[in-house]
């Protein structure tokens, strides 16, 4: 998956993501040596670093597989530019709207969107609205007949944060608090924390509760890279919301292993 900020990677073994792991975007000359590569050894580090160092639970299952050369790869992407530099790949197969079976797609949605979406409601049931905090933070929901019910796009955490530090004169660059900032804060890193994270928690439990009003037993599932510091912010916030989320990270996955056919 090509997202805005980095690639995301899962290894499946049939429908079985063995592994997930992030990696920068990776110049030509990577993409060319995974097309040559024959064995598990002669991947490259830059993409297979995470398998190769053996960290992941999943390696062991990995080196008993002999998988195919080139390596299939399914690629989904929201960067056109990236897109164009991993279509050059000999065995690659490009995911569209077309293959999700969800009902009610406008032609421009984002395939991550699509694919978290029908993810989160193959894992645990339509209705269900996706909060994806990356790059951009985006609502998407679905109802119970898999239509989607649409959604909203605003800036993530990290962007809201580079747009205040990029584009004014005094203002610095932060990163994201562990904890919830105070509300009133009295020095400019904590001002820009607070002003940006009280209102994106607000806006977030905004959506959700607009969700259960549309659908009261309808699912609501966190993902993307600043998940964590999402949820951690709106369980000081609003703990009984918290409470009822799903999270997970590799949701866009687990869309991409249910589209039937999968892509062949
Ligand atoms: N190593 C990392 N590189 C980039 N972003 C990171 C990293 N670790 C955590 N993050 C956080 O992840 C966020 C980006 O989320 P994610 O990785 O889901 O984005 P993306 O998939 O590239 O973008 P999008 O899905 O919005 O197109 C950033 O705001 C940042 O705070
Ligand atoms: C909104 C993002 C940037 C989130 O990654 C992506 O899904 C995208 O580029 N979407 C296209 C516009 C849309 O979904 O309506
Ligand atoms: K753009």
């Amino acid at each position: 998956m090509i997202g805005n900020s980095r690639l995301h990677w899962s290894w499946f073994v049939d429908k079985a993501i063995v592994c997930a792991w992030d990696t920068d975007y990776l110049p030509e000359a990577v993409i060319e040596q995974l097309a040559k590569s024959q064995t598990l050894e002669d991947l490259p580090p830059e993409i297979f670093l995470p398998i190769q160092r053996g960290r992941d639970i999943g390696t062991e299952k990995l080196i008993t597989t002999t998988p195919e050369f080139p390596l299939p790869l399914y690629l989904a992407s929201v960067v056109p530019s990236e897109t164009r530099l991993w279509q050059t790949y000999p065995n690659v197969q490009l995911i569209t709207l077309e293959q999700v079976p969800l009902e009610g797609m406008y032609p421009t949605l984002g395939i991550d969107r699509a694919l978290a979406l029908w993810g989160a409601g193959q894992n645990w049931s339509f209705p269900v609205l996706v909060i994806d905090a990356g790059t951009a933070l985006t609502f998407t929901g679905a109802d119970s007949k898999r239509c989607l019910v649409g959604g909203a796009i605003l800036p993530g955490f990290g962007l809201q944060f580079a747009t205040l530090g990029g584009r004014t004169g005094q203002l610095p660059n932060v990163t994201l608090p562990q904890q919830l900032p105070k509300r009133y804060a009295l020095n400019t890193q904590e001002a820009i924390h607070s002003g940006v994270i009280y209102t994106i928690v607000a806006g977030v439990k905004d959506f959700i509760q607009a969700w259960w009003e549309l659908f009261a037993e309808g699912n609501v599932v966190v993902t993307g890279g600043d998940r964590i510091f999402l949820l951690n912010y709106l369980q000081y916030e609003a703990p009984d919301i918290a409470e009822r989320l799903k999270i997970e990270a590799n949701l866009v996955f687990l869309g991409m292993r249910q589209l039937s056919p999968f892509p062949k």
